[in-house]
C-alpha cells in the first residue's frame, strides 16, 4: 500500500476524552457537547495505491483541508497514523511518518509529497522569482549544481507552458491562473511520489480551470505520482478520479470507485451534492 491513513483525528480544544465518541457524521455534528471542542477529523481511515487519483468531496466545514494539511504535516494530528510508501523505522517497522524525525519529516515536505493550495500565497514566496521558487524546491530536494537547476527550472515553466523569457519574473507579476501553473511547476520538479491539491482552480475563469486540470491530468499521466484532490466540483472529481470519499462532520460517509459514487450515490449528502448538479 503506498498511503495508509489509519484512525486520524485532528481536535481543536481542550478535548474531554469522549470528542471522537460523540461527534461525526453519524451525530450529525463536528462539535462536542460536553467540551465545546471542534472535532475537524474523526478517525478517518484512506489508502491510496501507486498512481491512483483520490478526490475528496463535502460540504464547506467538513474537513477536507483540515485532512491533506495533516498527511502534508501542516498541521499536527491529535490521534491516528500515517504510514507512507513503505518506509520502516530503525526497527525495520512500518513508520507512523505522524511520529518520525524532524529530518524524516523534511524530506517527505521538501521531495517525496507536495501541497499545492487554492491560495498561491501560501503556495509560492512572492520574494522569489518563477524559477526562485522553482529552484527552491530542487535545492530543497537536494541538488546543488547551478546549472542543473537553472535548466530544470527552465523545463518545468516549459512543460508548464510558459514563456521562458518569464523565468525571473515574479509572482504578483503573473495572473491567477499562471500562478497556479507556476505553483504546479514548484511542486513537481522535486518529482513526488504524491501530490496533494486543495481546490487548485476554484476561483479562476472556466477555461483556465480546464486547462489546468488537464495540464495536471497530463503531468500525472507522465510522471506516475499519485495524487489526493479536495474539490467542490463534482466534475473536476469526475474527470481527474479514480476513488472518492465524501466527508461530512470530519468523518467519512462515502468511499468507493468515481463512477460508482456519482452514479449509485448511497449517503443522502452524496445523494443531495449529486442531484444538485443533474
Ligand atoms: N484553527 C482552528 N480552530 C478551530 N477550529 C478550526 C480551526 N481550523 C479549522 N477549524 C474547523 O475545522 C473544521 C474543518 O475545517 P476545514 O477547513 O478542514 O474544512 P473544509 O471542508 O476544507 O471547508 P471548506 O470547503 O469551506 O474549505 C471546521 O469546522 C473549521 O471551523
Amino acid at each position: 500500500m503506498f498511503l495508509d491513513v489509519r484512525s486520524l483525528s485532528k481536535i481543536y480544544g481542550i478535548s474531554c476524552g469522549r470528542c471522537l465518541e460523540l461527534t461525526g457524521a453519524k451525530h450529525n455534528r463536528a462539535i462536542c457537547p460536553v467540551c465545546k471542542s471542534v472535532v475537524a477529523i474523526n478517525g478517518v481511515d484512506l489508502t491510496v495505491e501507486k498512481n491512483e487519483i483520490l478526490g475528496i468531496v463535502g460540504e464547506s466545514g467538513s474537513g477536507k483541508s483540515t485532512l491533506l494539511q495533516l498527511i502534508y504535516q501542516d498541521l499536527a494530528a491529535t490521534g491516528g497514523a500515517v504510514y507512507f510508501n513503505g518506509l520502516m523505522d530503525d526497527h525495520g517497522v512500518p513508520c507512523n511518518i505522524l511520529k518520525a524525525p524532524p529530518s524524516m519529516v523534511s524530506r517527505l515536505r521538501n521531495k517525496e509529497m507536495s501541497m499545492i493550495y487554492q491560495n498561491p500565497r501560501l503556495g509560492l514566496n512572492f520574494l522569489f522569482s518563477a524559477g526562485g521558487n522553482i529552484a527552491e524546491r530542487i535545492i530543497g530536494g537536494g541538488e546543488r549544481r547551478y546549472e542543473k537547476i537553472r535548466s530544470a527550472a527552465l523545463g518545468y515553466i516549459d512543460r508548464i507552458e510558459m514563456e521562458s523569457s518569464r523565468i525571473d519574473d515574479y509572482p504578483e507579476q503573473f495572473s491567477g491562473g499562471q500562478q497556479q501553473r507556476i505553483q504546479i511547476a514548484k511542486a513537481l520538479s522535486s518529482s513526488p511520489s504524491l501530490l496533494l491539491l486543495d481546490e487548485p482552480t476554484t476561483g479562476l475563469d472556466v477555461s483556465v480551470q480546464a486547462r489546468i486540470l488537464d495540464l495536471i491530468k497530463e503531468l500525472q499521466q507522465e510522471m506516475g505520482f499519485s495524487m489526493i484532490i479536495v474539490s467542490h466540483d463534482l466534475g473536476v472529481i469526475n474527470h481527474l478520479t479514480d476513488i472518492t470519499i465524501v466527508m461530512k462532520h470530519g468523518s467519512l460517509v462515502e468511499y468507493g470507485l468515481t463512477d460508482q459514487v456519482l452514479e449509485d450515490p448511497q449517503h443522502p449528502y452524496t445523494q443531495l451534492l449529486v442531484s444538485s448538479i443533474l
